[in-house]
C-alpha cells in the first residue's frame, strides 16, 4: 500500500505535527520478505515512516527524506493495517522512525501482542521502547551529499548530515538496550578504515559485546543493475575483514519497485 499524498506543510523532519496529535507520517505499508540483514528472507510487515534527519545522497526511500510523502495514520490505524497480514514479524523502518515520538507507542503496542520487532534506525536516536531487533545502519562520510552527488540540489544538506550522522555515545546506549546489528552501507573499499575505526570506538565506549559478526557489510545499490556493480566486491571485504556479508534479497527479487 503506497501512500503518494504530499502533505505540503508537514514538518519536514517530521518531528512536530506527530508529537501533538500522536499520529504517524506513513509512507507506505506493506508485506514482503526481510531482504538484508541476519533475518533476510523473513515474511514480514513493514511499516514504513516518512521524514528523516540525514539525508543520504543514495537514499533508496527517497520520498521518506528528500521529498517525504505521506499519510496520517494514527497507531490504533496502524496496528490495524498491520493485523490484515498473517505475519509474526514487524519491520519498523523509514525514513527515520526514531524521530517520532509515536513510534515508541507503535514498539510498545506490537510487543504487547507478541509480533517480533525490527527497527531500521541510523542510530542517532535512543527511544524508550522495548524492540526485538535493532538493525542500527550508521552512516558513513560516503554518505554525505555534496554537491556532486546531491540528488535534489547543491550540497544545501552536506553540512547537517555531517553534524548529525555518526553518535558513539548514541550507538554504544543502543548496542546496551538492545540485540543490535551493525549495518553499514558500503560504497567500496574506501569505506574500510571508517568501518574499521568506528566498530573500535564503539568497543571502547562500551562493555556490552561487539562482535564482528554482529558487523554487517551491504552493497550499496538502489537497483539491480547497481548492485551488479557493488555486490562482489562488497562480499570480498566481508570476507577479507571478517565480517558478515547481507544481501539486498528485495533488490535482488523485486528491483526497485515500490511496497517490496
Ligand atoms: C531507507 S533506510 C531507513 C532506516 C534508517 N533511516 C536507516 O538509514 O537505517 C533503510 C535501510 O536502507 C539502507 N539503504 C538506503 N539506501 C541504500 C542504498 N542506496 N544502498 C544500500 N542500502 C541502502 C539504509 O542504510 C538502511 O539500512
Ligand atoms: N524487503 C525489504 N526488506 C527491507 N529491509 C529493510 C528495508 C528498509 O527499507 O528499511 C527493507 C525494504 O524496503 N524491503
Ligand atoms: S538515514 Fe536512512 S532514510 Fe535517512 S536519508 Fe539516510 S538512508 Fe534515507
Ligand atoms: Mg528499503
Amino acid at each position: 500500500m503506497p501512500v503518494a499524498n504530499d502533505a505540503p506543510g508537514a514538518d519536514i523532519e517530521g518531528t512536530d505535527a506527530d508529537a501533538e496529535t500522536g499520529d504517524l507520517p506513513i509512507n507506505e505499508l506493506f508485506q514482503s520478505l526481510q531482504g538484508e540483514g541476519r533475518l533476510a528472507g523473513v515474511p514480514s510487515v513493514f511499516v514504513r515512516t516518512s521524514g528523516c534527519n540525514l539525508r543520504c545522497w543514495f537514499c533508496d526511500s527517497y520520498h521518506t527524506s528528500w521529498e517525504p510523502t505521506h499519510d496520517w495514520f494514527t497507531v490504533d490505524d496502524v496496528l490495524a493495517a498491520i493485523e490484515e497480514y498473517d505475519a509474526d514479524h514487524v519491520v519498523l523502518t523509514g525514513g527515520e522512525p526514531l524521530i517520532h515520538d509515536s513510534s515508541a507507542d507503535l514498539l510498545e503496542r506490537l510487543a504487547d501482542r507478541g509480533y517480533h520487532t525490527t527497527v531500521e534506525t541510523n542510530g542517532t536516536v535512543v527511544p524508550d521502547a522495548p524492540i526485538d531487533l535493532a538493525s542500527v545502519s550508521p552512516k558513513l562520510a560516503s554518505s554525505t551529499p555534496t554537491a556532486d552527488r546531491d540528488p535534489d540540489g547543491d550540497g544545501e544538506w552536506a553540512d547537517r548530515h555531517e553534524e548529525r550522522r555518526l553518535d558513539v555515545p548514541t550507538l554504544a546506549e543502543l548496542v546496551e538496550t538492545y540485540d543490535t546489528q551493525l549495518k553499514f552501507v558500503v560504497t567500496g573499499r574506501e569505506d574500510m578504515a571508517e568501518i574499521e575505526c568506528l566498530v573500535e570506538r564503539l568497543r571502547d565506549a562500551t562493555s556490552a559485546r561487539v562482535d564482528d559478526d554482529d558487523v554487517l557489510l551491504m552493497p550499496e545499490g538502489q537497483t539491480r543493475d547497481q548492485l551488479e556493480a557493488t555486490r562482489e566486491t562488497v562480499a570480498d571485504l566481508a570476507l577479507e575483514f571478517g565480517y558478515r556479508y547481507t544481501p539486498r534479497l528485495h533488490v535482488d527479487l523485486w528491483n526497485d519497485e515500490p511496497g517490496t
